[in-house]
């Protein structure tokens, strides 16, 4: 298989979604640091907030110079930074997102430097407000996936993905809680105290569709120093480590069990948040991942999935909603087609829907 890096099909975009969520997670990493361990001091805005609005802005941004013809589908809007009201949270934001910069220059200039004035990061904000569909270049940004996460020092994840009439064709993700080996067993958090180096934490997963998956560590510089990466061989289901979320009301925790009871799984589940779920399994550092719907009215977010979909399938894995069927990107700003997610390794795939089938049909 030709690899995803030694081809130029959309290397453009790859390289410089790349470099824009390594971006946008130096400024994340330093809004949990300096924000969410208590330095905020009047706060009717959250860390949240505050990261969500600086990185989207920063990943728009790069997106508009590069590519200024291309929609774009981002979870946050601006209303609640405009007019005066929203003048102290604004300022916050600008702060950050004028003193967030990649240190090597060059990969700055790609992304085209900074962001003019707080009123033109707004009106970038304002650009992910696309309504989606399954025509032309569409990008996905999800700034800050794993909110609770985020504030617990556990897994989030910066995520970006360009779909083409609805396929997504281009999906990067930055981790900054996991650690950089792919080979490190799966975990939950490096947890608040964490230091803020280099070296240990943050990578960052990659994919084109047809090209393969790779992983890399996250810089400040933005360097890409990428690694192929491949979902663990799995002979037989009942030796998976499977992952899930860690809020209960996202994900039915108890229809897991009993899935992975009727599947002979021993392990006991590993909860992380975010969309690392899926660079986890695509790096083999698990196996399955299984989002088993709570609520039958909430539908899925195509920000919430894009990214990590695509990396992987491109990891050897396959990815479809609870009933078998393939995520459906096309249908707008949620994947209002599809109920809950079940990622695994292709040989298995088809023998863990059959038990999800069983476990969820038997509820009704
Ligand atoms: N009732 C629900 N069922 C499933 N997902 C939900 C949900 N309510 C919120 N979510 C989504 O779950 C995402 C987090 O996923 P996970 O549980 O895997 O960490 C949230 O993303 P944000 O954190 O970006 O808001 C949010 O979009
Ligand atoms: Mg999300």
């Amino acid at each position: 298989m030709a690899s995803v890096r030694d081809n130029q099909y959309l290397d453009h975009e790859l390289h410089v979604a790349l470099l824009a969520v390594q971006r946008a997670a130096i400024l994340t990493k330093s809004v949990f640091h300096n924000h969410a361990k208590g330095t905020l001091n009047k706060s009717d805005a959250s860390p949240v907030t505050i990261g969500d609005f600086g990185a989207q802005a920063l990943i728009i941004s790069a997106l508009q110079h590069n590519f200024p013809d291309d929609e774009i589908v981002a979870e946050e809007e601006a209303k609640d930074l405009r007019g005066e009201k929203g003048q102290e949270v604004r300022e916050t934001v600008w702060n950050l997102v004028s003193q967030t910069r990649l240190e090597n220059k060059e990969y700055e200039e790609t992304l085209g430097g900074s962001v003019k004035s707080a009123d033109a990061m707004l009106d970038l904000i304002d650009k992910g407000d696309s309504q989606g569909g399954g025509k032309g270049r569409i990008w996905a940004i999800d700034p800050i996936d794993g909110t609770k996460g985020f504030l617990r020092g556990g897994q989030y994840a910066v995520c970006l993905a360009l779909m083409i009439d609805g396929d997504v064709k281009v999906g990067v993700l930055g981790c900054p809680n996991l650690p950089i080996s792919d080979s490190e067993p799966l975990t939950e958090g490096i947890g608040k105290d964490a230091s803020d180096e280099e070296g240990k934490f943050g990578v960052v997963f990659a994919a084109k569709e047809g090209y393969g998956a790779v992983s890399c560590p996250l810089s400040k510089r933005g360097d890409l120093k990428m690694d192929e990466i491949n979902m663990k061989p799995l002979e037989n289901v009942a030796d998976a480590t499977f992952c899930e979320s860690v809020e209960a009301g996202h994900s039915s925790q108890g229809d897991a069990a009993a899935i992975a009871k009727k599947l002979g799984i021993t392990k006991p589940s590993v909860r992380m948040d975010s969309q690392a779920k899926y660079g986890s399994i695509a790096r083999g550092a698990g196996d399955l991942y299984l989002r088993l719907p709570v609520r039958a009215d909430y539908v899925e977010k195509i920000w919430d999935h894009a990214a990590g979909e695509l990396i992987v399938r491109e990891a050897g894995g396959m990815v479809t909603d609870s009933e078998g069927n393939r995520l459906n990107f096309k249908l707008g700003r949620t994947l209002k087609e599809n109920k809950g997610v079940i990622a695994a390794p292709k040989n298995v795939h088809g023998k863990v829907i059959e038990v999800v089938k069983e476990v969820l049909g038997a509820k009704q």
